[in-house]
């Protein structure tokens, strides 16, 4: 369990958390969501002690990271993957981490294991791609075998089968009663992942609930309509305060009227309707629109030229 209450953090003048409550609970894959710059990085260095909070609190398991006795122990992370030294072998690394942890030196084999890495373990980390890297992250996360999993960014620059692989095994850490939280700015691997969302921009709660509940809250349907008389179908929608704009694959994309309606109406008036067909926004697109207010880096306009 992670439990953050009023989470702030300032860097100057700049609000990078800005008062956030949330609470990632155990079970389930809680994906944390939010454009780059967001503040989600910040938010796990808080959890994860590496950055005081400027107010607020953040808990694992019931206390700040830092009063946990065997940290190891309770919760794994995985910030920066090619945060290794490139010298040593997979093998020394986890080796090193556990002594210096205190934890057995059987789970260094276990983890290896688990993340496929046995074959590749006496190999120099400099020679790893970035999918080995963030398995050997993974690995080094286990090894204390916590009850709480943290990862920044895990399926960044991963192929399709790493990519699996990661969901694969977060969902079945979760389904042992583990609370795995993972941030990432690619909504449709979290639509396929997470159980649970909790969605920041600008530093600030856009959301925190489940996929499904994301997706019903925030779905925006239209409708595409196509006639073979395009223009006074047009006027017609608009005399109904409907939003009508051209769609790319031909006919009108229709906002604010419903298929019913939209039908009823042509019929009315003696319109033929070709077409007409109601649409969903997919969970990328939900989260697009959600997130555009909220974009701390969007190229300014000047400098589209
Ligand atoms: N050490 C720091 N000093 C000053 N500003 C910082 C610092 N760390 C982060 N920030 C700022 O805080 C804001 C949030 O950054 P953060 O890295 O937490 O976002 P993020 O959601 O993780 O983004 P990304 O997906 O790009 O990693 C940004 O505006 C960033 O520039």
């Amino acid at each position: 369990m992670i439990e953050a209450r009023d989470l702030t953090k300032r860097y100057g003048d700049r609000c990078a958390v800005d008062g956030l409550t949330f609470t990632v609970r155990p079970g389930r894959v809680t994906g944390f969501l939010g454009p780059n710059g967001a503040g989600k990085s910040t938010t796990l260095r808080l959890v994860l002690g590496l950055d005081a909070p400027t107010s607020g609190t953040v808990t694992v398991m019931g206390r700040p990271y830092a009063e946990l006795p065997a940290p190891l122990r309770t919760v794994g992370s995985l910030l920066d993957a090619r945060g290794v030294h490139g010298g040593r072998t997979a093998h020394q690394h986890l080796t090193g981490l556990a002594a210096s942890n205190r934890l057995p030196r059987s789970r260094v084999g276990d983890v290896l294991d688990r993340t496929g890495l046995t074959e590749v373990a006496h190999h120099r980390v400099k020679g790893f791609s970035l999918g080995m890297s963030q398995r050997l992250g993974i690995a080094a996360a286990l090894l204390g075998d916590p009850q709480v999993l943290i990862l920044d960014e895990p399926v960044n620059g991963l192929d399709t089968e790493g990519i699996r692989w990661i969901r694969t095994l977060l969902k079945s850490l979760a389904a042992q009663g583990r609370t795995v939280f993972l941030s990432s700015h690619l909504m449709s691997e979290m639509e396929l992942t997470a159980d649970h969302l909790v969605v920041i921009g600008r530093g600030r709660l856009l959301a925190d609930t489940t996929v499904r509940d994301f997706i019903e809250t925030n779905s925006r349907a239209h409708t595409l309509v196509r006639s073979p008389e395009p223009e006074r179908l047009r006027e017609l929608l608009q005399a109904k305060g409907a939003t009508v704009r051209p769609e790319s694959r031909g006919g009108w994309r229709v906002d604010g009227l419903d298929a019913p309606v939209i039908g009823d109406l042509a019929r009315d008036h003696g319109l033929a309707v070709h077409e007409l067909t109601p649409v969903h926004s997919s969970l990328e697109e939900v989260y697009t629109a959600l997130s555009e207010d909220s974009a701390e880096y969007r190229t300014p306009p000047e400098a589209i030229r």
